[in-house]
């Protein structure tokens, strides 16, 4: 069961397996995908079957520990080298949501640290996995309430969001739906509206999925709406989740979002960015360092059967931007809100860096 007390699990591990919500069939159909190897975990992530910066951690983690477990040496340096291999494919998949690398990068160092053998490596790096996979979801718990005390004084709040960042994205509850399903329990929350998020559709297929389940009450609008939703101040807050965020608070999310900053600020609406630490890439000063993934074109010429363009158009897909630092009101993080310009300080102050 990936779906208990109507709370959302797309990623788990049970039976000896990772088993995955295929969220490419969402709100359709609901199916669990069943992943015993590496390579399936890689292609998995790669046709979005799961997606999402903290999910794709976690699947990538286990990623690491079904590839270990493929190893059929008992030489710790072949051993060693051989995971390097897998930990390469995996980070292949998708380049932009750091949190793969950070997730892959804690597997590695934490077989590289063990010591015993390569069997008791294999359980250590099971162990890490179910980790990740726990600490994401108090990580999202703890973000959402954190989101609370920073959204704006209002007891009856419109917010808006844009992709998915909700439980279908993390482990479990969200960071930007954590936010907006914390304001919901506390009965501060009238109405979520949802970009539909083109060219995947993100928000009109799984974030209105997951506010169905649980009653939140949703609206979906086409991405081009929101900036007249402002104008009509129908709209209090945006609250947006992450890729990747820079040093100094550049955030990659959704390709929308930074459009969605600009008009935030044009309506004086808050902007806020919901995401865990492990979604700060400190290694990059600015968001023009980030990488930013290029899709296939078809996601934007084809719905189903069917294709939209003539012939001789040609389309560019980039999944990602970056919204600048100023644009933002504050990134909500599992250790408080903070304007983006005192990220790194207080966090280096709590020692998260
Ligand atoms: C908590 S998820 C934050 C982001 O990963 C999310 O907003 C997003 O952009 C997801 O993109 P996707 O391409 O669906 O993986």
């Amino acid at each position: 069961m990936l779906s208990q007390n109507n709370q959302v699990y797309p990623v788990i591990w049970s039976q000896d397996a990772v088993w995955l919500i295929d969220q490419t069939r969402l709100p359709n159909e609901y199916s669990l995908v069943e992943i015993h190897r590496s390579d399936d975990m890689a292609q998995a992530i790669k046709t979005m079957i799961v997606r999402g910066a903290p999910a794709i951690g976690v699947a990538a983690a286990y990623g690491m520990y079904l590839g270990a477990r493929e190893i059929k040496t008992s030489d710790k340096d072949k051993f060693l080298a051989q995971l390097e291999e897998v930990a390469a494919l995996l980070r292949s998949t998708r380049p932009t949501a750091v949190n793969l690398f950070w997730a892959i990068a804690r597997m590695l160092r934490t077989a590289y640290e063990s010591i015993g053998s390569v069997e008791d490596i294999k359980q250590i790096l099971l162990k890490t996995a179910l980790e990740i996979n726990a600490e994401d979801l108090q990580t999202c718990q703890a973000i959402g309430k954190h989101g609370l005390a920073a959204l704006p004084n209002i007891s009856k709040l419109r917010l808006l969001t844009h992709c998915n960042a909700g439980a279908l994205a993390t482990a479990g509850y969200g960071t930007a739906l954590g936010v907006v399903r914390s304001a919901w329990s506390a009965g501060r929350l009238t109405r979520l509206y949802a970009d539909e998020t083109r060219p995947r559709l993100q928000g009109a297929k799984l974030t209105a999925w997951e506010c169905v389940q649980e009653g939140i009450p949703v609206t979906v609008i086409t991405d081009g709406m929101a900036a007249h939703c402002m104008q009509q101040k129908m709209i209090d807050a945006v609250v947006v989740g992450a890729d990747r965020i820079a040093a100094n608070g550049d955030t990659a999310n959704k390709i929308g979002t930074y459009s969605l900053a600009i008009v935030a600020k044009a309506h004086n609406i808050p902007f806020f960015v919901a995401a865990p630490v492990s979604t700060i890439d400190f290694q990059i000063a600015t968001g023009e360092e980030i990488p930013i993934e290029e899709r296939d074109p078809v996601e934007i010429y084809q719905v189903g059967d069917t294709i939209l363009t003539p012939e001789g158009a040609e389309f560019y897909n980039p999944a990602f931007d970056v919204t600048p630092a100023e644009l933002i009101t504050a990134i909500i993080t599992e250790h408080g809100a903070f304007a983006p310009n005192q990220l790194h300080a207080q966090l280096h102050q709590k020692q998260m860096v």
